[in-house]
């Protein structure tokens, strides 16, 4: 293994007799854009825990940005899964998005206040927050909240963004706005991004690798490897149809193919 910005070798992770995935070797390098994607419970967000330094493994190893993973390495950017903030949170968008300058250590700015004010300005502009930064965060939508979030994630400069299922709850003007917006950060400062989603459509343009898990099982390659009829019939063990129509990739099958608390993430033209 070389290179890799994230280095995953031999890599197992269970949870007393389940597995959910194991012996995943996995480099990503600087710049790259991989694709996360998998039914519900099959581990994607497991493994950004595990890189975040949240989650052990069960077996094998992991390092990310050079370092084991751990709580405190500002090279690394987080997007977490959205989960609404708490109506009563007075804090402003513009304190949300500088808190990834801060760290979680020091508690004060790496910056001087002018640069500083000026930095969050021109994230807070570029996910088109500047109408709302000022508000209370609670009293957003979550849409709202998210791009915040977006903006708090890249204003450190991260060598690598973890991001889980970024896109949820933005409108599709919003969707393509944050995926421009990661897309561009990783190809002027080689940040390698790792995306976790139920949708490769908003991405697919994007995307260099899919790691795609499912049941314990996983296939890793460009999209064209992994997302094909032969390929994604055998991780699910039956039949799925994959048509790919109008530059847009669509899965059918994979839901009967999963236990009735997994369908709701996949109805309609859904992907994973
Ligand atoms: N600390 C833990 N102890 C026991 N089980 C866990 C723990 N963390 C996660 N799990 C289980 O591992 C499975 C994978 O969870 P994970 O959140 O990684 O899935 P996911 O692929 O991100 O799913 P979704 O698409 O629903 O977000 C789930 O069944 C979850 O309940």
């Amino acid at each position: 293994m070389s290179g890799g910005v994230v280095e995953i070798e031999s890599a197992g992770l269970r949870f007393g007799d389940r597995v959910l995935w194991s012996g995943l070797d996995l480099d990503v390098r600087p710049g790259e854009f991989l694709a996360v994607l998998g039914p519900n419970g099959s581990g994607k967000t497991s493994l950004l825990r595990v890189l975040l330094g949240l989650q052990s493994l069960s077996s094998g190893s992991a390092s990310i940005a050079g370092r084991p993973p751990g709580r405190g390495n500002r090279r690394i950017g987080y997007i977490p899964q959205q989960r609404a903030m708490d109506e009563q949170l007075t804090l402003r968008g513009t304190d949300l998005v500088g808190l990834g300058l801060d760290g979680d250590r020091w508690g004060f700015g790496l910056l001087g206040a002018g640069r500083r004010r000026k930095r969050i300005a021109e994230l807070v502009e570029s996910v088109g927050a500047e109408s709302y930064a000022a508000s209370p965060v609670g009293r957003l939508s979550g849409g709202e909240q998210q791009r915040l979030r977006v903006a708090q994630a890249l204003i450190g400069e991260p060598d690598v963004l973890l991001c889980d299922e970024p896109l949820a709850s933005l409108d599709l003007t919003h969707q393509r706005v944050v995926s421009e917006l990661i897309d561009s950060r990783r190809r002027e400062a080689d940040t390698a991004v790792l995306f976790v989603t139920h949708e490769i459509n908003p991405i697919l343009s994007y995307v260099d690798r899919v790691l795609y898990l499912v049941n314990g099982q996983f296939r890793i390659g460009t999209p064209d490897e992994v997302m094909n009829s032969e390929t994604l019939s055998e991780l699910y063990g039956t039949r799925i149809e994959v048509l790919k129509v109008g530059g847009q990739i669509h899965v059918a099958g994979a839901q009967s193919a999963l236990c009735e608390d997994e369908v709701h993430h996949h109805v309609g033209e859904r992907v994973s």
